[in-house]
C-alpha cells in the first residue's frame, strides 16, 4: 500500500485522480472482494461445521448401526469398525482393530469368496454373501449374510469397502427347524395330520397321503368325509371334539377301512394346537398303525382262548424249570391257582410214586430229544394221587427269547375209573364183585398154561346153592341178593387169595382152586360146605341153606377149558341128584351122561315135527265115581339114534337149551288136534291137560299162542287145560299171576301140577286163578306108610278146597291109594291103577271100554 502512495505523489493530479479513482474502485473492489470473502468464510465455515456434524451424526449412524460394521481397504484391512463389530470380533478398542485383516478373523473358509466379493463390487452393485457361517469372538456360530458395497469420496474414502454384517441366525434356525418339521413330516412312518373346527384338513403328511391314495396338496383343504365310513367318522370326529372341548390331549383307537381293503388299526394321540391367543384352531393328530399288532393280539387271544377252554392241562416253565404259565384246565385238575405255582417248580406236585430212576429218564429223554411223554402220577393240591398223561416238550432258546418247557396233560383218573368200571362191568359179577364167566375164562386158560408147563393141578368146581330160588319166591330178590353176596364172601373168605370164585349167574358159582391137588381140593369142597351151612343173617332173618358142588380136576378130568366146566357141572349134577348139600368128583360115568346130553340136544332138534314124538294120554278119573274126566298129554319120544327117551331125561335138556318153546307148542298143537279128532270121531269132547314148562311159560307171549291156537282148532276153551309146575309161575310171582289171568280168561282151566314138592308161598298161591292142584305122586305113593304124607295130603285137599280147587292125585298104583284118597276127600285121580299113558288109538280104545266097564258095573 505505501509503494502505492509514493508513485501516486509523483503523479499528475489527473493521474492522481485516475489513480484514486482506481485506488477508490480498488478498495470498493477490495470491500467487495473482501465482504464476498466474508461470506465465503462464512459460508465454508458453515460448511465446515455441517461437514462436521455430518461426519458427527454419520459417525454416531455408523457407530449406532445394530450390526458389525466394518471398513475395509482394497486389502482387506480394517479401517474402521463400528462398536457392534468391536464386540462382535473381540476388539477392546478401536485401535486394536485398526489394519487388521478381515480374512483373519472371518475365518479361512470363507476367503475365497470374500477376496472375489470384495474384488467385484462396485459403487452401482453392492455385493451379498449369503449363508456365511462365522464365529464371534466367543466361538459362536452365526449364519449372516455380509453386505458389501463401495464407499464414495464424500467419506474421503475412495476405493474402500463397507461390510455389514446381517445376522440370520433365526432365520436359518427357523429354516432348519421347517426343513426338519418338513423332513419329519415326510418320512414319518406315522399318519401325522391336523384337522380344524369345519373338520377340514390343514395339515397332512406324506404318509396319509400315500395311505389315502391322494397327494398332499388334493388333501389340504379337504373334508375327511371323503375317505372314512360313517362309523369311522363319527368316531373321529367324536375324538376331535373332546380335544377341542377339553383343550387336553387324548390317545384313542381308530380304524380305516378304505373301499374293500383291510381294515387298518392305529392308535391316535390327538392335541390341539392353538394360535397365538391360546384359543385353539385345529386338532392334530399323529396316528402309528398297530393292524398287525392288533392281529397278533387277536391271534394271542384266540390262542389264549385255545390255551385256556383246552380241557387238557398246560403249564409252561422258564429254562430253570420255574412255572411261568398255566392253563384253565391246569388249575382245574391239579386244584392249584395261577397264584400258588407261580414260579414254583413243577415237582410240587410230585406224589412220591416215581423213584429217581424214572425222573433221570424223563430229563434225560427231555433233553437229548427235545420231548418226553408217558403216564406219570401227581399229587392234586388236596392231596389226592392220580395218573396224568403228560407230553413235555423243550422250546429252544430262540435270539433273545429264553428256551422252556411245554407240559401239556390229561388226567387220566377219569378214564382209568371208566376203564376199571368198563372192566368191572365185562369181568365181574355187577351183585358180587366177584368175577365173572368171561373172566373166569381167562383165568381158566392161563391155569392150563401154567399147569402144562409146571405139570401142577387144578380144581374147577361148581357150586348151585340148593332150592335158592324158594328164597326168592318166598323173602323177595333183595333178601335173595343179600345171600348170594355173603355166599361170594363166604367163599372167597374159605378159599385162598390166588383161588378165583365166579359168579356164573343165579345160584351157580364156578371156583377155581389153583393149584390142588384131589386130596387138597376134597379139604376145600367140605370147608365150602361147612362155610354155606351156616346159618345166613339177613335183613327179613336167619336162613338156612346148603350147596351142592361138582368137582372137576385138571389135567386127568379134563385139559381144556369147556371141558372142565361141563366135567365140574357134570358131577354138579350128579350131587344134586345124590341128594344136594353134597359134592361129587367127577367121574368117566358123568362123562358119558354129559355126553348123552349133548346128544339128546342135537338128536331132539331134528326130531321136533317128525314122528319121532307122539303123544299119550293118560286118563283122569273121579276117584267117587270113576268117571273119566280127562286125560293127561305126555309127550314120548322114539329117537333113531338114541332109542326110546323118557321125558324126564329130554325133557331138562329141551328146558335147557330152549327147545321147550318149539316142542311145547307142537304139544299143544297135537294135544287140540287129538281133542278135535275124538269130537269127530263121535266120542265127545275131552278135556286134555298139556303140561306147560318154565320156558314155554316166560320166553313167549304164551297166552297169545293158546288163543290162538284155539282159534285155529276151533275147539273150546273149556277142554284145554294147562298143568303148570307150582315152581313155574313163581319165578316171578307178580308177573306169574297176571299171565295166568290172562289164561283163564282165555277159559282153559289151569292145574298145578306135583304141588307139595316146591316151596310156594301160600299168599301167591291164592292169587292164582288155579282149578285143580295135582297132588305130587311122590306123598301118594308113600300113603299108608307115612303118617306124615297122609297128613300133608289131608292138607293140600283142605287146603285146594278152601281156595275153591280140585284136587287131582297122580301116581295112584294101587287100590289102598285110591281108597285112601278117597277118604282123604280127594277129588280126581290118575296113575297105573286105572290105565298107563297110551297112545291116541290105544287111549280111544280104554276110553271105549271105560265106558262100557262103568255102565256094567259101577266104579268102587
Ligand atoms: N311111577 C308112576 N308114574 C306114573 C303113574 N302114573 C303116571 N305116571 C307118570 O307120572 C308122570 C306124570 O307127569 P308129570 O308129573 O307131569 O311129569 C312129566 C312132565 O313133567 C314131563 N312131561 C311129559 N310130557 C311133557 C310135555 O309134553 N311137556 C312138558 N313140558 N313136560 C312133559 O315129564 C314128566 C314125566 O313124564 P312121564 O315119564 O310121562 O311120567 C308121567 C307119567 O307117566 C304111576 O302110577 N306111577
Amino acid at each position: 500500500m505505501a509503494a502505492d502512495t509514493s508513485r501516486t505523489s509523483n503523479m499528475s493530479g489527473t493521474d492522481f485522480f485516475a489513480t484514486q479513482k482506481i485506488l477508490a474502485r480498488t478498495e470498493e473492489s477490495l470491500h467487495e472482494y473482501q465482504a464476498e470473502l466474508e461470506l465465503q468464510n462464512q459460508a465454508l465455515r458453515t460448511a465446515q461445521v455441517e461437514t462436521r456434524v455430518a461426519l458427527g451424526r454419520y459417525r454416531a449412524l455408523f457407530e449406532t448401526l445394530p450390526l458389525p460394521a466394518l471398513v475395509l481397504d482394497a486389502h482387506g484391512l480394517l479401517q474402521e469398525a463400528n462398536t457392534a463389530a468391536l464386540i462382535f470380533f473381540g476388539f477392546k478398542q478401536h485401535r486394536q482393530a485398526m489394519n487388521h485383516s478381515v480374512f483373519r478373523l472371518l475365518g479361512m473358509s470363507e476367503d475365497v469368496r470374500l477376496a472375489q466379493t470384495l474384488k467385484e463390487v462396485t459403487a452401482e452393485r453392492q455385493q451379498v454373501l449369503r449363508d456365511w457361517v462365522i464365529r464371534d469372538a466367543q466361538g459362536i456360530e452365526h449364519t449372516v449374510e455380509g453386505h458389501v458395497s463401495v464407499l464414495n469420496a464424500t467419506f474421503h474414502l475412495d476405493g474402500h469397502r463397507l461390510l455389514l454384517l446381517l445376522d440370520r441366525s433365526d432365520q436359518a434356525h427357523r429354516e432348519r427347524e421347517g426343513q426338519i418339521f418338513q423332513a419329519l413330516l415326510d418320512n414319518a412312518n406315522a399318519l401325522i395330520y391336523a384337522f380344524d373346527r369345519d373338520g377340514r384338513c390343514v395339515l397332512a403328511n406324506a404318509h396319509l397321503a400315500k395311505v389315502l391314495e391322494r397327494t398332499t396338496d388334493k388333501l389340504i383343504g379337504s373334508a375327511r368325509q371323503e375317505w372314512l365310513n360313517s362309523t369311522e367318522l363319527q368316531l373321529q370326529v367324536q375324538n376331535d371334539h373332546q380335544v377341542f372341548i377339553n383343550q387336553r390331549p387324548i390317545t384313542v383307537d381308530e380304524t380305516l377301512q378304505l373301499r374293500g381293503g383291510l381294515k387298518r388299526h392305529f392308535v391316535s394321540h390327538k392335541f390341539p394346537l392353538k394360535d397365538g391367543c391360546g384359543r385353539v384352531f385345529a386338532v392334530a393328530g399323529i396316528s402309528t398303525e398297530v393292524t398287525a399288532q392288533r392281529q397278533m393280539e387277536q391271534r394271542l387271544q384266540w390262542a389264549m382262548a385255545v390255551f385256556n377252554q383246552g380241557s387238557e392241562g398246560v403249564l409252561i416253565c422258564d429254562e430253570r424249570n420255574s412255572i411261568v404259565q398255566v392253563n384253565s384246565a391246569f388249575q382245574r385238575i391239579t386244584g392249584y391257582s395261577e397264584d400258588q405255582v407261580m414260579g414254583r417248580n413243577p415237582s410240587l406236585m410230585a406224589s412220591g410214586r416215581h423213584d429217581l430212576a424214572f425222573y433221570r429218564q424223563f430229563w434225560h429223554e427231555l433233553v437229548a430229544y427235545g420231548h418226553w411223554e408217558g403216564e406219570i402220577w401227581n399229587r392234586r393240591k388236596d392231596g389226592a394221587v392220580y395218573p396224568q398223561w403228560l407230553r413235555v416238550s423243550r422250546v429252544s432258546k430262540q435270539g433273545s427269547l429264553p428256551g422252556s418247557f411245554v407240559g401239556v396233560f390229561s388226567d387220566l383218573s377219569i378214564r382209568k375209573a371208566s376203564e376199571e368200571e368198563i372192566e368191572r362191568l365185562a369181568f365181574y359179577d355187577l351183585l358180587t364183585n366177584t368175577p365173572n364167566r368171561h373172566l373166569l375164562r381167562d383165568r381158566l386158560e392161563q391155569a392150563i398154561r401154567v399147569g402144562t408147563r409146571e405139570r401142577t393141578q387144578f380144581a374147577v368146581l361148581f357150586l348151585d346153592l340148593d332150592h335158592f330160588k324158594e328164597v326168592n319166591d318166598v323173602h323177595g330178590h333183595d333178601v335173595g341178593d343179600e345171600v348170594l353176596i355173603e355166599v361170594s364172601q363166604r367163599l372167597q373168605a374159605a378159599l385162598r387169595a390166588q383161588d378165583t370164585v365166579c359168579r356164573q349167574g343165579g345160584d351157580e358159582f364156578i371156583l377155581l382152586l389153583c393149584p390142588i391137588d384131589q386130596p387138597g381140593a376134597q379139604i376145600c369142597v367140605q370147608k365150602l360146605l361147612t362155610a354155606m351151612a351156616q346159618p345166613f343173617l339177613t335183613t327179613q332173618g336167619e336162613l338156612k341153606l346148603s350147596a351142592s358142588i361138582g368137582v372137576a380136576m385138571f389135567p386127568d378130568d379134563a385139559r381144556s377149558v369147556q371141558t372142565l366146566m361141563r366135567n365140574a357141572d357134570s358131577a354138579m349134577y350128579e350131587a344134586k341128584h345124590n341128594g344136594r348139600n353134597n359134592y361129587s368128583f367127577f367121574s368117566a360115568d358123568m362123562a358119558q351122561q354129559s355126553a348123552l346130553r349133548v346128544a339128546i340136544e342135537r338128536s331132539l332138534r331134528s326130531a321136533v315135527g317128525t314122528d319121532e314124538l307122539t303123544l299119550h294120554f293118560q286118563p283122569k278119573l273121579d276117584l267117587s265115581s270113576g268117571a273119566l274126566l280127562g286125560a293127561e298129554a305126555l309127550l314120548r319120544w322114539n329117537s333113531p339114534t338114541l332109542g326110546i327117551m323118557a321125558p324126564d331125561t329130554f325133557i331138562p335138556v329141551a328146558e335147557e337149551s330152549g327147545l321147550i318153546v318149539p316142542l311145547g307148542t307142537w304139544v299143544l298143537e297135537q294135544a287140540l288136534a287129538q281133542i278135535k279128532a275124538w269130537h269127530a270121531s263121535g266120542m265127545g269132547w275131552l278135556q286134555v291137560s298139556v303140561n306147560v314148562s318154565a320156558g314155554q311159560f316166560w320166553k313167549q307171549d304164551l297166552p297169545e299162542l293158546v288163543a290162538n291156537r284155539l282159534r285155529a282148532s276151533s275147539v273150546p276153551a273149556a277142554m284145554l287145560d294147562l298143568e303148570l309146575t307150582e315152581r313155574v309161575a313163581m319165578v316171578n310171582p307178580q308177573e306169574g299171576v297176571l299171565i295166568c289171568q290172562r289164561l283163564k280168561r282165555l277159559g282153559v282151566s289151569l292145574s298145578m301140577d306135583d304141588f307139595g314138592t316146591g316151596y310156594s308161598s301160600l299168599s301167591y298161591l291164592s292169587r292164582l286163578p288155579m282149578d285143580v292142584l295135582k297132588i305130587d305122586q311122590s306123598f301118594v305113593q308113600r300113603l299108608g306108610d307115612d303118617q306124615h304124607d297122609a297128613q300133608i295130603v289131608r292138607s293140600v285137599v283142605q287146603l285146594a278146597h278152601s281156595l275153591n280147587l280140585r284136587t287131582v292125585a297122580e301116581g295112584v298104583e294101587t287100590t289102598e291109594q285110591h281108597r285112601f284118597l278117597q277118604t282123604l276127600g280127594c277129588d280126581q285121580g290118575q296113575g297105573y291103577l286105572f290105565a298107563r299113558p297110551l297112545p291116541a288109538s290105544a287111549f280111544a280104545q280104554w276110553w271105549q271100554e271105560h265106558l262100557a266097564r262103568s255102565l256094567l258095573q259101577p266104579f268102587s
